[in-house]
């Protein structure tokens, strides 16, 4: 079974991705695979400084993400843009470390997937779980991860789907506004009903 993992940024998608690894479910995870694509040397990366400017890289090559994410939060026309270079890169790799995964035998595959229902990727898995959490909590935590201002962050948070519209297509949801107990007290008892490994 290929059970995507999703919701929108902050609520708690790598928290519980990271339980499930800790729990020795194979991990695909498209944040990690999104930062693999854009290593200095990578046609992705090429292409994006063609696009951007050169600017948007570092004086030793490498992708100044930081500058990136401020043009790209700020302007629809420009996430777009950035998705059409790096997104098929992304897809492409992340249905590689699949196919490997299922080579070796894996019966149950999490893809950490952020953009899951923005990319209408809903295909790609068998699935879907939703880590949720209510828009204030989301927003806060987000502040307190990354040091963003109040416009930063909303800036992000508006870039994506609204959480609810997530949750209405979700097979399962998690909310995470509570403890970490209490999220993987729920994440235990969506594996009990879904796979037996538990
Ligand atoms: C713009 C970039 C360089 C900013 O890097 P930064 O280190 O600040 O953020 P990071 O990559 O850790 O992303 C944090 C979160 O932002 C959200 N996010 C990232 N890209 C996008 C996007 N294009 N649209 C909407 N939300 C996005 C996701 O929830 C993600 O988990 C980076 O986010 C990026 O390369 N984005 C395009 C690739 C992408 O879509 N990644 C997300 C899923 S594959
Ligand atoms: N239940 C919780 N209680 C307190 N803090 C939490 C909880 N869950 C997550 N956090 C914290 O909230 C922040 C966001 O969580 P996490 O990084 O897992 O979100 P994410 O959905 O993976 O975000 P992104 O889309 O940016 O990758 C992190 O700093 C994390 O430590």
């Amino acid at each position: 079974m290929i059970i995507g993992l999703t919701g929108s940024i902050a609520t708690g998608k790598s928290t519980v991705s990271r339980m499930l690894k800790q729990k020795g479910y194979p991990i695909v995870d498209a944040d990690e695979i999104s930062r693999l694509v854009v290593e200095p040397g990578s046609p992705v990366l090429d292409q994006i400084a063609q696009a951007f400017g050169a600017d948007v890289l570092l004086s030793d090559g490498s992708l100044n993400r930081e500058k990136l994410g401020n043009l790209i939060f700020n302007d629809g026309a420009m996430r777009e843009k950035l998705n059409g270079i790096i997104h098929p890169a992304v897809r492409a790799e992340m249905i590689r470390q699949k196919e490997e995964w299922l080579e070796k035998g894996a019966n149950t595959i999490i893809m950490d997937i952020p953009l899951l229902f923005e990319s209408k990727l809903q295909s790609y898995v068998d699935k879907i779980i939703v880590v949720s959490a209510t828009p204030v909590i989301q927003r806060e935590r987000l502040i307190a991860r990354n040091g963003y201002a109040a416009e930063e962050a909303d800036a992000r948070i508006n870039s994506q789907l609204p959480i609810m519209e997530k949750e209405k297509g979700a097979d399962a949801v998690i909310n995470n506004d509570g403890t970490l107990d209490e999220t993987e007290k729920q994440l235990n008892q969506i594996l009990l009903k879904w796979d037996a490994k538990l």
